[in-house]
């Protein structure tokens, strides 16, 4: 018999809660079991507890106000100076914190070593990215920012031909960075095997290979006074002429690297020695395959052969100045260039030029800062493009005539316009001829300028060096990530609160009688 009316008895009333369900609140004698002042009272703690654990498990692994620590590195190039200023989270100096280029600064003018008859002007070229570097740095920082200069070919050079010169650049330097507020760490001049050791650290460290242990990528510096190439080769254990070896332990992983600088052999230097192959006899005019048809420009002897690499060729009772015009031809161009090195001897298994031991090349190459000027203007840097026609495309591209060239590319410099069919052409003849790479291995280079917003280079792996920034052994690496470590805790918080409720039901209060029906 059931407790209530059947539905068709019920009095049909328009759209009303039936008057089985229980009344509204406000109609309940009874009060929600839930709305004592034990479960209440469980409750907030419960939650202020799993507040807390969440809040303290967030902070005390990851601080939510990030701090930062900065490093400035001067890179005083033989063509121009650079500033870069990187960053990386001050907790993490030297495990998990990755550092990055956050600005840099081109000095205006040229590189250090031109200012050698009036030096002060060195030290004052640098003051305009110095002050940038200010401004960039918060000034709580500014004290315990490291700041470096490392200066490159071009001051090697000056200070092989006037050693007191050299000197007087580098105090001039010292004096104008020593008035900014960083901590100045020193000027110094890198030698060939640190620059081209640390250009691979740093493009290795960008990619993430160092940590990863992956295998690594070869670096290919080209500058305007030298040139570096750096690569980990299995044929090579440093035995082998071992002044081409550095050697590295880092992130529990050891390197043997094989690295050589070629002095003089950076593009601008490289065209010197093409040009004094080509004025030999002292003639008042040359006609140059390497420079576009029309171009016609006077030069000085007396410029063009003060440098090392070229002084001993000055040619006696030369006139002072030759006009220098072109002729566009790439094929003349690569026999020209072809003189610049010696291929006759070599007292090792092999070698790339010079008698200069190379081991067999072997992985990837990133190429860098004019490599990539240089193949980002011809629009070379796809190296899927078969050599054929990257010589094909050269050969039709120095064979334009100097007005057309002009013509089509207003915004770029004359200075610069002028030697991109030289430099095409001269890049070509040292990777090929010079390091050997073929048609086949072509494709493993990789023209670059930045790898995840830092410029390739070797500043970096300097300044990652100096300040031991790179452990020798892997770091420890948490269990967990840090969001896998904050779902955890979260997760077992809530688990242990609704247990805790569980534990406590004899307390619950007991549920009431079902509401009487009205
Ligand atoms: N947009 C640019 C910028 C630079 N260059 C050329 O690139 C060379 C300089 O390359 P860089 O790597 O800056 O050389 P430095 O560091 O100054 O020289 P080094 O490393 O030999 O000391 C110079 O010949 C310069 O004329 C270029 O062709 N196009
Ligand atoms: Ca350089």
């Amino acid at each position: 018999h059931p407790p209530w009316p059947p539905l068709s008895r019920l009095p049909v009333r328009p759209s009303v809660r039936p008057s089985v369900l229980p009344p509204p609140l406000s109609d309940m004698k009874e009060k929600n079991p839930w709305h004592t002042p034990v479960t209440i009272i469980i409750t907030v703690i419960g939650v202020i507890a799993i507040v807390a654990l969440v809040t303290v498990a967030v902070l005390q692994n990851k601080p939510l106000l990030q701090k930062y620590k900065y490093g400035i590195v001067l890179d005083a190039g033989s063509s121009h100076t650079a500033l870069y200023l990187y960053e990386w989270p001050a907790e993490k100096d030297n495990n998990t914190g990755r550092v990055e280029q956050i600005h840099s600064c081109k000095v205006k003018g040229k590189g250090i070593s031109s200012y050698a008859s009036e030096p002060w002007k060195a030290g004052e070229s640098l003051t305009l990215c110095m002050q940038e570097a200010e401004r960039w740095v918060p000034s709580k920082r500014h004290r315990e920012t490291p700041l470096y200069l490392g200066a490159t070919a071009g001051m090697r050079l000056l200070n092989m031909e006037n050693s007191s010169a050299s000197d007087k650049v580098f105090q001039a330097v010292e004096g104008a960075l020593q008035r900014f507020p960083f901590s100045y760490e020193g000027a110094r001049i890198l030698s060939g095997q640190e620059e081209g050791a640390f250009g691979w650290v740093t493009v290795n460290y960008l990619d993430d290979r160092l940590k990863q242990g992956l295998e690594t990528t070869g670096a290919l510096d080209l500058g305007g006074a030298s040139t570096q190439i750096s690569f980990v080769s299995d044929s090579y254990d440093g035995s082998e002429s071992p002044s081409n070896s550095v050697t590295f332990r880092l992130y529990g992983n050891d390197y043997n690297l094989y690295t050589h600088s070629f002095l003089c052999y950076g593009k601008d230097q490289v065209l010197r020695m093409v040009l004094a192959q080509q004025t030999q006899s002292g003639p008042t005019s040359i006609l140059d395959p390497c420079f576009h048809p029309g171009y016609n420009v006077t030069k000085f002897y007396s410029e063009l052969y003060d440098s090392p690499c070229v002084s001993d060729r000055k040619p006696p009772g030369a006139p002072e100045a030759f006009a220098h015009r072109g002729d566009g031809n790439f094929q003349q161009c690569q026999e020209v260039v072809r003189t610049v090195f010696n291929f006759s001897s070599c007292r090792y298994r092999q070698c790339s030029f010079n008698g200069v031991f190379q081991p067999h090349l072997q992985g990837s190459f990133g190429a860098f800062s004019a490599y990539y000027f240089v193949m980002n203007f011809l629009n070379l840097t796809d190296t899927s493009i078969p050599l054929q026609a990257v010589k094909e495309k050269l050969l039709q591209y120095c064979a334009t005539s100097w007005d057309q060239i002009v013509q089509q590319h207003p915004g770029v410099k004359e200075k610069y316009l002028a030697e991109y069919c030289f430099s095409g052409t001269y890049i070509l003849t040292l990777l090929t001829e010079g390091y050997n790479f073929t048609s086949e291995n072509y494709s493993n280079i990789k023209f670059i300028k930045k790898i995840k917003g830092s410029d390739a280079g070797w500043t970096l792996g300097y300044m990652l060096n100096l300040t031991n920034m790179i452990p020798a052994e892997a770091p420890d690496s948490p269990l967990l990530p840090h969001a896998g470590y904050v779902s955890v805790v979260t997760i077992m918080a809530v688990v242990l609160f609704v247990l805790l409720i569980l534990s406590l039901r004899p307390l619950w209060p007991r549920c009431s009688k079902q509401p009487q029906i009205v």
